[in-house]
């Protein structure tokens, strides 16, 4: 694998559109090297969107999304993502792993040692000749990450990953991006958890109706955040509209309310 940084990321004036909406507008912003950064924000604000292309899963319309050094097969083999719920394979723990470690052409007596490594490290050493699917929610998501762990990658873009999981369970994927972290990997993640955010941000973009509104230091955004839909949402107000909230103004409704 190359060592050639892909980082930084930036992302140029980018524009989505599904059927003629336009969902991600005019999004511009850089990540550097060696941080976490959190994207928080309402339901249906374009968390989701904007790691998908980032990731390269969708292209913008218009707008540009520049990795740095290699071209784009370099930076491809070099970022990872994962999902709420990841897809897993009809095969056992160990060869999901080594499966994600074949398709990048690592050799097969290299690939033992790093699934060893990793499922050790995830805690699922012991499912190691399990079925995948037999794990549990929590289980596969640790799995999800051993899978891309093995692939060192250097940024990893994660969506929601402990949305479906209890505290315990949450807890141990915290752990997990953070040893990622640790490793080496830049984090890009999304969550609706606010405790979870102030707990691993670097940085958070705080994003609302396809827009990037803010895009700060953690502890200036959760303790000062400059944008006013962001204080409203910290303060629990974004999520439904009341007539006589302070951000509605006749006629926009929408602006309030997903
Ligand atoms: N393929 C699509 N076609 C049409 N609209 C879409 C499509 N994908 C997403 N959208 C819309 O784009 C908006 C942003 O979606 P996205 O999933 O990125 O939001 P999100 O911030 O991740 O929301 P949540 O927190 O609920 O997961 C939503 O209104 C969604 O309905």
């Amino acid at each position: 694998m190359t060592s050639q940084s892909i980082l930084p990321l930036e992302l140029r004036a980018v524009n989505f559109e599904v059927q003629g909406k336009r969902l991600i507008k005019d999004v511009s912003c850089t990540f550097e090297q060696n941080l976490r950064s959190i994207i928080i924000g309402p339901n249906g604000a374009g968390k989701s969107l904007f790691l998908r292309l980032c990731h390269g899963l969708l292209q913008p319309v218009s707008g540009q999304i520049i990795w740095q050094g290699g071209g784009d097969r370099d930076s491809a083999r070099q970022q990872a993502m994962v999902f709420q719920r990841p897809v897993m394979l009809r095969r056992s723990v160990r060869a999901n792993v080594d499966y994600a470690l074949s398709i990048r052409s690592v050799a097969r007596p290299e690939r033992e040692a790093i699934i060893d490594e990793v499922l050790q490290r995830t805690g699922l050493s012991r499912f190691a000749d399990y079925p995948a699917h037999a794990l549990s929610y929590g289980e596969q998501q640790r799995l999800a990450l051993a899978r891309v762990w093995a692939l060192k990658p250097q940024i990893l873009f994660l969506d929601e990953p402990t949305a479906s999981l209890d505290p315990p369970a949450t807890h141990l994927v915290e752990q997990i991006i953070e040893a990622i972290h640790v490793a080496g990997t830049r984090i890009v993640m999304t969550t609706h958890d606010l405790g979870q955010a102030r707990r691993i941000a670097d940085e958070v973009l705080f994003m609302h109706r396809g827009r990037l509104l803010e895009h700060a230091p953690a502890d200036q955004f959760f303790d000062k955040p400059k944008n006013e839909h962001a204080r409203a949402f910290l303060g629990g107000e974004l999520l439904w509209w009341h007539p006589k909230h302070p951000l509605h103004k006749p006629g926009s409704k929408k602006e309030i309310c997903q």
